[in-house]
């Protein structure tokens, strides 16, 4: 068969979601692949990832209680951390995911998809054979991104780590040298320090610089205690591999960091170069420009042609996340449908194909020590967009469930208020295991829950979401 309703091309958990909605709509759909089915987040991202710091952030946990801590016999064993890392990377085979498929009625095209022509696609397998598949309706670009490699001299030969060396490495190196600060530095930071690796971090622009400044100092502070030498502002201008296997990174400060292997966590390039978006007059290599229903803009900022072709996930630069990518993938599968069936498209803001909370409130948990959990603005941002926002701030620790959760509990959280005063635009808090705080406050942004409601929302005694109490209370409710 090479004709479907909808052609996908990427099976990440985007472009797997896509695939899923518009089955379940009652159209075909073939999703094109040309490593593994589940994509970079199964395999070298969000699990994986999560894995190798899960079991080193329950130690912690357990050495916060003294009658816990008196249980603890042994230190962290990194050869089970990786044992159990491999198991929710599926040992990097996807039969499990390809039977999904089969399941939902999703057909597999295993190779390289190109666009070659309006609804044409045209495949490449490893063997060299070709075949041009058709889409009645829509196709849908689904690729999503790859790690980025600064033209650094000397970086690319020098064999350098990126997040899948990191992801998939069998022992944690004597000394490990993390070049960028952002998400990715600072999770395999806390990561492999806890591995027993002597990490250095090399952070250009500082430690987690896009959140608010008191959660990052949080990070910084348990980064440095747990061992980790954080160069703020080391910028690297040369990186070379000598005979003996040692990396020698100089920095445009004139030190040298020597490590023995290094990880390049400077961002994602668009997985785009190879798409065949030339061949319908789009520039290869770029993210894509998408409009409210996610369908691609061309040169003019109009849905290219009849608007037959789509961009959900990483590779058009919304947010890049998983369940942010998710969500723009049950809105585009499920506008696909309305428009393929004549139903009507619900595209004003909020509708249900129209992923709105991308522009609002994108919730996002970076599982370093101690936590950081965000949701819409920070103030740096609220000011980039022009709003007017109050800042409320607490000490998360003066809570009496954090308090109970884990002695020394250190940690804060915030809520911004728009300058009328009664909406919430923004959340952070930072925090051993504030990740699960995230869902209320995604919850308060989203429906805009005005203030004198949300003051009826009685958190819990004694729980840490106490803090919502204490928040509204400071703010002057
Ligand atoms: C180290 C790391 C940790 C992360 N942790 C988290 C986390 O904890 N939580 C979170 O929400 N997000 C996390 N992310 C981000 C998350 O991985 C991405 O947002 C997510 O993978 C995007 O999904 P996607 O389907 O758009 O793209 P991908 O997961 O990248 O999947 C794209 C798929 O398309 C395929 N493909 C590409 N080009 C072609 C082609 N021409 N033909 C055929 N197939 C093609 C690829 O092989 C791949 O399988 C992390 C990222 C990194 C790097
Ligand atoms: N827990 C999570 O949700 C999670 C975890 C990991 C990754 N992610 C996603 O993956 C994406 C990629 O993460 P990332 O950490 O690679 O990107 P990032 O944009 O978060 O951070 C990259 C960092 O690299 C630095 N940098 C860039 N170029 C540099 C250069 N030439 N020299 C030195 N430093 C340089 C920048 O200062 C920046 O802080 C993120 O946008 C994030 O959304 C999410």
């Amino acid at each position: 068969m090479t004709e479907y309703d909808v052609i996908v091309i990427g099976a990440g958990p985007v472009g797997e979601n896509v695939a899923d909605r518009v089955v379940r709509g009652g159209l075909t759909a073939a999703i094109v692949e040309a490593e593994l089915v589940g994509g970079e987040c199964s395999y070298w991202a969000c699990m994986p990832t999560k894995a190798l710091l899960r079991d080193a952030a329950a130690l912690r946990a357990a050495r916060r209680l003294p009658g816990a801590a008196a249980a603890i016999t042994g230190d962290l064993d990194p050869a089970a951390v990786f044992a159990r890392r491999d198991r929710f990377a599926s040992g990097w085979k996807d039969d499990g995911q390809v039977a999904w498929l089969d399941q939902v009625g999703i057909s597999l095209v295993r190779g390289h998809g190109r666009l070659a022509g309006t609804r044409t696609v045209t495949v490449t397998a490893d063997s060299g054979d070709v075949v041009t598949l058709t889409a009645r309706h829509a196709v849908v670009l689904a690729t999503g991104t790859s790690a980025s490699v600064p033209a650094v001299p000397g970086l690319a030969d020098a064999g350098a780590w990126t997040n899948r060396e990191a992801v998939s490495a069998t022992r944690a190196p004597e000394r490990l040298a993390i070049i960028g600060g952002g998400v990715v530095g600072s999770e395999m930071a806390t990561a492999f320090s806890a591995l027993g690796s002597s990490v250095t971090l090399i952070a250009r622009d500082g430690v987690l610089p896009n959140v608010e400044p008191y959660a990052s100092e949080h990070v910084l502070a348990a980064l440095r205690d747990a061992g980790v030498d954080v160069l703020i502002g080391g910028s690297p201008t040369s990186v070379s591999r000598d005979a003996a296997g040692t990396v020698h990174i100089a920095l445009a400060d004139g030190g040298v960091v020597e490590a023995d292997e290094v990880l390049v966590a400077t961002g994602r390039t668009p997985n785009s170069a190879d798409l065949g978006l030339d061949r319908v007059g789009l520039t290869p290599g770029t993210w894509l420009t998408v409009d409210d229903t996610l369908r691609v803009l061309d040169a003019s900022g109009e849905p290219l042609g009849d608007g037959w072709l789509y961009a959900a996930g990483d590779i058009n630069r919304r947010a890049l996340l998983t369940h942010q990518g998710k969500y723009q993938a049950r809105a585009v599968g499920d506008v696909i449908v309305a428009r393929a069936t004549g139903a009507a498209v619900e595209d004003a803001p909020w509708g249900r194909h129209t992923p709105t909370a991308d522009l609002r409130a994108v919730p996002q948990v970076v599982f370093t020590e101690p936590e950081i959990a965000s949701v819409g603005h920070t103030v740096a941002s609220a000011e980039r967009a022009g709003l007017k926002v109050r800042s409320v701030e607490y000490d998360l620790g003066a809570v009496a469930g954090a308090a109970l959760h884990a002695d020394g509990y250190a940690g804060r959280a915030s809520i911004l208020i728009d300058d009328e005063g009664d909406r919430i635009v923004g959340f952070t808090a930072v925090g051993p295991d504030v990740a699960e705080l995230l869902h209320a406050a995604t919850i308060a942004i989203t429906a805009e829950v005005p203030l004198d409601r949300l003051w009826h929302a009685v958190p819990a005694y004694p729980t840490v979401s106490e803090v919502w109490l204490r928040l509204l209370e400071t703010a002057g409710l």
